[in-house]
């Protein structure tokens, strides 16, 4: 089978497959990023992870991407719109495999062959998942496919110098999960998988302006009021910034405006936050102290919910170790998947399969 599902176009694909028709796909829990290399840069492509499904046969995939996102809590009774992946994982393989099939047809145009493709999942998936990545990977039409963990390919996005034996660390906080991971010698020396990220900060924000307002926010609202006024609790003083919600009084059944500000985020973060920092302090743990130089030099945060205020400091101030935030946290896992797959040496062998832990 081919993504354009033709067999005759399949033949072609297998007869002309080349490397240079390769992509890199961040298969996320909220979004997936497609990185194509095009020359020395990237051409980047980001859909939503979301397709609609008939409710009666969850595997008969009605609409990906930016259509499905549409029907989120909008779908008529027979239709529901879910998202495949849940904390990272691949909850549903049909649905998943939807998910990839568009993320492929958007990167690589009907007819072109299909080069090498890889996908980044968390570094603490099992086999199973690993497999099933491959799996939906194969069934998608790409028969050379690789599945490598996310903070290597963050580390190899980021330009990080992963084939150094000093060691460098990735926090990826995503929408679902957060991987601590550090590298040395090009492989992943330790991981730590916290299966918390973006979207329990915005369930909690919901929980807590119900209990502070008696008012029932949407969680979209959640998450704006997250990303417009988001800030983490540090010991640095960050200004408190906030905005106005309408949400549904609890009391009336009629709207009511509410002020989401910095510090109630702040407090919705944080039980999430001390889940990292126990999560760092495991990690440190195990670290030998031939690798901490490296980490003090190289550390780097990516992933969308890096992008919250006081990240740096906060990590700071926990673990006495400076961390830099990507200025693409959102795209970086899905240009290292890129280069590892249009650069066939990008992970030698025995690098791979440590890459695949
Ligand atoms: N400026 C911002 N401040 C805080 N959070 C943000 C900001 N921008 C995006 N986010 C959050 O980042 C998360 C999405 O990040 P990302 O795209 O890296 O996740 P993902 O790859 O889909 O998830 P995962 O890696 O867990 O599978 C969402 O929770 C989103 O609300």
């Amino acid at each position: 089978m081919n993504i354009f599902g033709n067999e005759e176009e399949e033949s072609q694909v297998n007869d002309t497959r080349i490397i240079s028709n390769s992509l890199g796909i961040d298969l996320g829990t909220l979004n997936t990023v497609i990185a194509k290399p095009s020359g020395d840069k990237f051409d980047l492509y980001q859909i939503p992870s979301v397709v609609a499904v008939k409710k009666d046969d969850p595997s008969e995939v009605l609409a990906v991407g930016e259509e499905a996102k549409k029907m989120l809590g909008r779908t008529p009774e027979d239709i529901l719109a879910v998202r495949p992946l849940k904390k990272g994982v691949i909850e549903n393989v049909a649905q998943a495999q939807a998910l990839l099939i568009k993320a492929m047809q958007i990167g690589i145009e009907e007819g072109e062959s299909v080069g090498r493709i890889v996908i980044g999942i968390p570094g603490d998936s099992s086999e199973v998942e690993k497999n099933a990545a491959e799996e939906i990977g194969r069934k998608a039409g790409a028969e050379n496919i690789l599945v490598i963990s996310e903070g290597l390919a963050a580390a190899i996005g980021a330009g990080l110098p992963i084939a150094e034996p000093n060691g460098t660390m990735v926090i990826d906080i995503g929408a679902g999960s957060t991987d601590i991971v550090i590298i040395s010698l090009g492989g992943i020396n330790d991981i730590e998988t916290v299966r918390c990220g973006g979207d329990d900060i915005d369930n909690r924000i919901v929980e807590l302006v119900a209990e502070k307002y008696n008012v029932a926010i949407g969680i979209h609202d959640a998450e704006s009021a997250k990303i417009e006024v988001g800030m983490i609790h540090c010991s640095e003083q960050l200004e408190n910034l906030s905005v106005e919600v309408i949400g549904k009084s609890l009391e009336t059944n009629r709207p009511k405006k509410v002020v989401i500000d910095s510090m109630l985020v702040a407090d919705a973060v944080e039980p999430f936050m001390q889940e990292i920092v126990d999560g760092l302090n495991v990690i440190l743990e195990r670290l030998s102290p031939e690798l901490m130089m490296g980490v003090y030099n190289n550390a780097v945060a990516v992933g969308g919910s890096s992008r919250l205020r006081g990240l740096k400091e906060r990590v700071f101030d926990e673990i006495s170790i400076p961390i830099e935030v990507s200025d693409d946290p959102m795209t970086v896992v899905a240009k290292g998947t890129a280069i590892v797959a249009a650069e066939p040496l990008a992970l030698e062998p025995e690098v791979r399969l440590r890459a695949m832990k």
